[in-house]
């Protein structure tokens, strides 16, 4: 059985985290980079969970230094349960189905509406790798070589081609014309090693259009 990627916006979303060791403060730091608002509840933290603090607001980040409590999740919009507690997770995770509240489980599987992908942010650009619960490190590695071939310019490109797109809406008709002013914006961007003004991206579409219309 494989796992459908699924892309969720997380942004000020409230995380609940219940544990706060290593396992914990790796699933902290990957909600924190798609914004997510996270409560950490747990009586101990490792020090880089504590860490976190520094350069986050209280919007961002809550350390609640206590046990967990049933009831805690009802304000959740995810729940991650990662105790080392496997009674105290699955039962997390059953308050939470009851819910309808998404829940990981990072010790059961079987007890998780969603997993974590490994995966490699690049401005707008995500990319992410699951084995469905087979080969976590399998996961880890094929995200590491992935990233040795991607493009420096990769998130300047997206943010030039996201800027793009009203225009390229407005101008051309069909979406096959349009695909080819996007190809021919990364061609563009590929060959300016990742750099387009607004000039520029108007000049590039105004050189399709004008293709298109000799035709
Ligand atoms: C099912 C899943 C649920 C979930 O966590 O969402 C899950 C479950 C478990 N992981 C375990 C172990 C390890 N996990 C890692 C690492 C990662 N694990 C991640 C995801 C997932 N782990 C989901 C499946 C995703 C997939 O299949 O691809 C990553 C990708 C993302 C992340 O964690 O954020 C992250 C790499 C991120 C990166 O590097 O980018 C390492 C390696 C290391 O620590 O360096 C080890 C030790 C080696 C080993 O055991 O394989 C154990 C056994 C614990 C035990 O033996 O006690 C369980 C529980 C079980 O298998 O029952
Ligand atoms: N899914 C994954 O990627 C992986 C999962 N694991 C599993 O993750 C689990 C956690 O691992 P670690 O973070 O290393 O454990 P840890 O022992 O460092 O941390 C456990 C945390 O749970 C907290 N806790 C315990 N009882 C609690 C309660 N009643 N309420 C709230 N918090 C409570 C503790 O205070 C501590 O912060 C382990 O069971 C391990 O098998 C391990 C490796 C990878």
């Amino acid at each position: 059985m494989a796992y459908f990627p699924m892309f969720v916006d997380l942004k000020d979303k409230l995380c609940i985290i219940v544990g706060g060791g290593a396992v914990a403060y790796r699933k902290i730091k990957a909600l924190l980079e798609f914004e997510a608002r996270i409560l950490v509840i747990a009586p101990n933290c490792i020090d880089k969970v504590y860490g976190l603090k520094d350069s986050l607001s209280q919007e961002q980040l809550i350390i609640a230094l206590r046990n967990f409590d049933s009831g805690d999740v009802c304000k959740a919009d995810l729940v991650i349960a990662a105790t080392d507690d496997i009674t105290l997770n699955k039962s997390i995770a059953k308050e939470c189905r009851h819910k309808n509240i998404p829940v990981n489980v990072v010790d059961v599987q079987e007890e998780c509406s969603f997993i974590f992908p490994a995966y490699i942010k690049r401005g707008a650009v995500t990319i992410g790798v699951t084995s469905s619960g087979k080969s976590p490190v399998i996961s880890q590695r094929l995200k590491k070589s992935i990233a040795e071939q991607l493009p420096e310019y990769l998130e300047d490109l997206a943010d030039i081609l996201g800027e793009a797109r009203d225009l390229v809406k407005k101008s051309f008709d069909t979406e096959a014309e349009r695909k080819k002013v996007y190809i021919a914006l990364i061609e563009a961007v590929e060959n300016q090693n990742g750099k387009l003004s607004p000039k520029q991206i108007k000049d590039v579409i105004q050189r399709e259009m004008k293709k298109n219309q000799d035709k």
